[in-house]
């Protein structure tokens, strides 16, 4: 009597589990994905099979298409608005797994939901579980609740204007040093062959862990990882990237497309090894903390200025109680910091290089800057003397920003926003959003629309964003352009990211140069296609320049 009671309440429990599952899986979906296509939101008809939604369709597209940008923007675009046209969907649909997410793709869309209609989303919780492993509970993922807005005031309060004045002078002595002691190491009879993408994530590395870590610029840190079962030393800067790209891609694998609530196990040989690359990751960070308590001060010391950086902030302030915390916030500095600023300055070396005239518009321009940019008797620490906070405003002309821009509007380094959710039903652009909804904010499309951009939104041409050629580009909705995203959650390294760029650029510019040409392609193919080095997929570049010197 007793076991078939036992198999009852083990048959209830069971059953009621499986309804919840085919209720959860299935039905919802075809509910939410009706009441969306009832208001005129397209979805890809292959996403329609059960549980797998658009990841084999995804996958498919990949093997057929091998999209160099992010394969779900061009999947998106593949399958919604294949032919450039002015009525690109408002929002599109998206079934990853059996998780509903939706496009954004207008400016007028976004401007809604940033500026009137903030309160009622947040970062989507999946996001914070996923990422976990790597960046804890940092900002960058985290509800904007009290504390996060605490934790982002402590942390902005480290790139505050006597701050950034400090870091010019580290950045200036990082850049200077990788080029004449790592990358012209490299020099033989036809220059310095290098791969662009790898010489400046390690770049933009060592300008992280000097600026805000006050590590020594003789360091080049490696950490032990586990690279199919055997154990290598890897460069921090890749250990981080590769751990990163792991971590957004473990949602697709089947398993866990089956079964979502396994997010937080590690089951399978590949998702152990990234726990433990992983978990070598924070312990080195760990290690950096530690080593800095043994200091008195905590005081950076660049060239005659002196400045607190990211960590004795975050060392000394009580929002951050616990090293975990410290640890990963530092994560993410070098995640959110180092891929972005690496992948724009890359992408503009390559662009430089197609465009004969661009390269010679922006020597012109940083020689009315700086009166040591063109003159040949002049070093590098010479030019690097001229640059600071006041002549990076760059007072006499500003191309050099508009390269900036253009180069951030053409590959966004994030292309499409971390995942959004709808706190409560509500009403934007005409669009009904369920309570609970997923989305995205498209900024790769946002910053392609043809109504926008004009048909040569493909092509690099920094003189949009000059007022002087507003007849020929006119202005745009000011929401077409979000490479740092909006409203209370922008991007608080958006300064430090364009004073990085303003500095590196000339420094790279004036040390590799032959005839008012930087470098050229290994590859010939390159100077037909565009670059698509993005921040979440720094991995899959690899393009070798011959550098002059
Ligand atoms: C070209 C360079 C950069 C670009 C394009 C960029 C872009 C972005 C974007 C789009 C977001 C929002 C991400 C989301 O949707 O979840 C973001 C957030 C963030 N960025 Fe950047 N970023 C850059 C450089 C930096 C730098 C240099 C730092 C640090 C020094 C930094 C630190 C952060 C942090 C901490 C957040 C999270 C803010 C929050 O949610 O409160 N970023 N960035």
């Amino acid at each position: 009597m007793q076991s078939f009671i036992d198999k009852m309440i083990f048959s209830f429990f069971f059953y009621l589990l499986l309804a919840y599952f085919v209720y959860d899986r299935f039905i919802r979906i075809y509910m939410r994905m009706h009441f969306y296509r009832k208001q005129g939101i397209p979805y890809h008809f292959n996403i329609n099979l059960p549980i797998i939604g658009s990841v084999k369709s995804l996958k498919d597209f990949q093997k057929e298409h091998n999209p160099t940008n992010h394969p779900i923007i061009e999947w998106n675009k593949h399958h919604y608005f294949p032919n450039d046209s002015d009525t690109v969907p408002p929002i599109t649909g998206l079934l990853l797994g059996s998780q509903l997410r939706l496009m954004v793709n207008r400016p007028e869309i976004v401007e809604e939901m940033l500026i009137t209609q903030n309160k009622y989303y947040d970062k989507h919780p999946g996001s914070a579980t996923n990422s976990d492993i790597v960046v804890g509970k940092s900002i960058l993922f985290a509800q904007s609740d009290l504390q996060w807005q605490q934790k982002r005031k402590v942390i902005s309060s480290a790139l505050y204007k006597d701050r950034l004045r400090g870091m010019i002078e580290t950045i200036k002595d990082v850049t200077i040093k990788a080029i004449e002691s790592d990358w012209m190491l490299h020099k033989d009879q036809n220059g310095v062959s290098l791969e662009i993408v790898n010489i400046m994530q390690n770049l933009f590395m060592q300008v992280t862990l000097s600026c805000f870590f006050g590590q020594s610029i003789e360091v080049k840190p490696t950490v032990s990882q586990l690279v199919k079962g055997e154990h290598k030393e890897v460069r921090l800067g890749e250990a981080i990237q590769n751990s990163f790209e792991q971590v957004m891609g473990r949602p697709l694998q089947p398993l866990l497309i089956v079964f979502r609530e396994l997010l937080p196990y590690f089951i399978t040989q590949s998702d152990r090894e990234l726990k433990q690359n992983a978990l070598s990751l924070r312990a080195f960070i760990r290690n950096l903390i530690n080593e800095r308590r043994k200091l008195q001060d905590g005081q950076v010391q660049s060239g005659n200025v002196q400045y607190k950086d990211l960590l004795s902030i975050l060392l000394n302030d009580p929002n951050f109680e616990n090293d975990d915390s410290i640890v990963d916030e530092c994560l993410t500095f070098f995640l959110a910091g180092s891929m972005t600023t690496a992948s724009t300055t890359a992408n503009t070396v390559c662009y430089l290089i197609q465009s004969n005239e661009t390269e010679k518009k922006l020597r012109e321009s940083l020689k009315q800057n700086f009166d040591y940019f063109a003159d040949s008797s002049k070093t590098l620490q010479d030019l690097a003397s001229e640059i600071t906070l006041e002549t990076l405003d760059l007072r006499n002309d500003e191309y050099l920003k508009y390269c900036f821009n253009e180069s951030l509007r053409i590959e966004p380094p994030v292309p499409f926003s971390s995942s959004l959710c709808m706190t409560e039903e509500v009403t934007i652009g005409g669009f009904i959003f369920k309570k609970g909804e997923g989305f995205y904010h498209n900024c790769y499309q946002l910053h392609h629309n043809l109504d926008q951009w004009g048909p040569t939104h493909d092509e690099y041409i920094p003189e949009r964003f000059d007022p002087g050629h507003v007849h020929e580009y006119p202005k745009r909705h000011p929401m077409s352009f979000l490479p740092f995203s909006g409203g209370k959650r922008v991007c608080v390294g958006k300064t430090f990211a364009e004073i990085a760029f303003k500095i590196v650029m000339p420094l790279v510019m004036k040390a590799f140069n032959k005839d008012g040409r930087i470098g050229e392609f290994a590859d010939k193919e390159h100077y037909t296609k565009k670059p698509h080095i993005n921040g979440l997929q720094l991995k899959r570049s690899k393009i070798i320049i011959n550098f002059n010197a």
